[in-house]
């Protein structure tokens, strides 16, 4: 279990490039399945996440060229779906959530798919029945064996029917988009979750010659082609990661400048991030943070009541950023109310928030009220254990602002979605190291 020591109180100053997105590529690395020819991949990032399912690709004999840092080309044409079978893929595929989407193009392509339950942040529950019942209604045959935990489907053929996503799930609907671009005839998905992630996977699709309408919608029609070839593509920088630099950059009053961000494809998070006060300047298609040397004040809603900020499906808030806001609202002037809807146990970090002396109601599981100290009083330092990802970032810019040396333990959290995290931080000027 790795850990940082970090020494906050500290204001940084510099130019931060943001990764390429982890959920992104996660869709996108589980494509390269639908083709038997070359696929490159640019702008991939080095987290625990994405190398833990290139490693599964490469063991399913998906064949893994590193072209360079951030550059890779998959061909998957000479696939071992024996593997699918084995211990090994149960153990690789529960390493993280993103493996759930081979099962679509392994369907599409090959007729079967298994997966055991997968991995990721143990936030809630996190059920799979609108991947499952978008295969079923293609066609496909569903079992699950509830002693292991492994599900799985199969079809001699896919055939395209018009489907309403009983939820838009962000890794469902890319899922059954994947299985649906090889069905015989047309697919129709309404409530489809349309995410930059799923707008990216689909026009990748169209560009392997797939034939996908109303991408960026909630409505894809897809009509279905008997084969995909390779392409190249390139991945969009992290807007989790964007998001959160703007964060540490208000909370440690720090001045910062994200490059490269693809601002149009940011969604509400430069206004969500305005609304508790912070200043963010767009500069071409950079992010500047001003040193925010007087704090930074909630607004209010026109009619004076308290700001509430929570999650929706794109193009709503996403859920990913609310624990950054969370910790960011505590050294803010004003209150506001956090409102996490879709998942029930993201919230119960602010415990140690709260030990470290923030002003924090946890009204209930989905909800938390926050009391800014306007940096009259800072956060104390102290020990702590990353419970997810998101957590584990906030609890970090919540030690680069407090006085004193912290701890965090369970770094993995962080890194599975964070490149080089601590390494980037030590360019701008943090004291953060890292115990192994
Ligand atoms: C690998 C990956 O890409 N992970 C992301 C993906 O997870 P993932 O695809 O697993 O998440 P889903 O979109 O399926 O659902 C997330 C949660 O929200 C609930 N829900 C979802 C849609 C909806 O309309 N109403 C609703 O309540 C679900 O029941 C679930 O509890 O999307 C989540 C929601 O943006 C993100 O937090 C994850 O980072
Ligand atoms: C919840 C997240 O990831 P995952 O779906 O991989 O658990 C996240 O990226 O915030």
């Amino acid at each position: 279990m790795g850990t940082f020591i970090i020494e906050g109180g500290h204001a940084l100053k510099g130019d931060i490039h943001p990764q390429g997105a982890k959920n992104e590529a996660l869709q996108i690395l589980c494509a390269v399945l639908l083709t038997s020819d070359p696929v490159t991949i640019n702008n991939v990032p080095d987290i625990i996440d994405v190398n833990k399912l290139i490693d599964l690709l490469s063991h399913l004999g998906v064949k893994v060229t590193k072209n360079g840092t951030s550059s890779y080309t998959f061909q998957a044409d000479n696939v071992d779906l024996d593997f699918l079978q084995s211990e090994d893929y149960k153990i690789l595929g529960r390493g993280l959530r993103g493996s759930i989407m081979l099962v679509g193009p392994l369907l599409a392509r090959f007729g079967q798919g298994f997966i055991p339950r997968p991995g990721g942040d143990k936030i809630g529950r996190r059920r799979l029945d609108t991947h499952f019942e978008g295969f079923i209604k293609l066609g496909a045959k569903f079992r699950y064996n509830k002693e292991e935990y492994f599900y799985g489907v199969e079809a001699e053929e896919l055939t395209g029917t018009h489907m309403l996503l009983d939820e838009a799930s962000v890794t469902g609907t890319a899922n059954i988009v994947m299985a649906a671009v090889m069905a015989k005839g047309i697919t129709t998905i309404y409530n489809a979750a349309c995410e930059p992630y799923l707008q990216q996977l689909c026009k990748m699709l169209v560009r392997m010659g797939a034939k996908i309408s109303g991408i960026g919608s909630n409505l894809l029609t897809i009509e279905g082609v008997s084969e995909l070839g390779g392409t190249e593509h390139r991945i969009l920088p992290d807007m989790i990661e964007i998001g959160s630099w703007i964060g540490l950059a208000a909370m440690t009053k720090s001045e910062v400048t994200i490059k490269n961000v693809a601002y149009d494809e940011l969604g509400l998070i430069p206004s969500t991030f305005r609304k508790l006060g912070i200043t963010l300047e767009r500069r071409g298609d950079d992010v500047y943070i001003p040193a925010h040397k007087d704090g930074y004040e909630i607004q209010n809603y026109i009619d004076g009541s308290i700001l509430t900020i929570s999650d929706a499906p794109w193009p709503g808030f996403t859920p990913d950023l609310l624990s950054i806001v969370l910790v960011v609202a505590t050294q803010a002037r004003g209150s506001l109310l956090i409102h996490q809807k879709m998942f029930e146990s993201r919230l119960f970090f602010v415990d140690k928030l709260i030990d470290m002396g923030a002003k924090i109601i946890l009204c209930d599981p989905h909800r938390a009220s926050v009391i800014g100290h306007d940096f009259q009083s800072s956060l104390k330092a102290t020990t702590m254990t990353s419970p997810d990802i998101r957590a584990g970032i906030s609890l970090l810019i919540a030690a680069l602002s407090a006085k004193g040396t912290s701890t965090i333990h369970n770094i993995e959290q962080i890194d599975r979605g964070y490149q080089n995290i601590d390494g980037r931080l030590k360019q701008i000027g943090a004291h953060i190291q890292r115990i192994s």
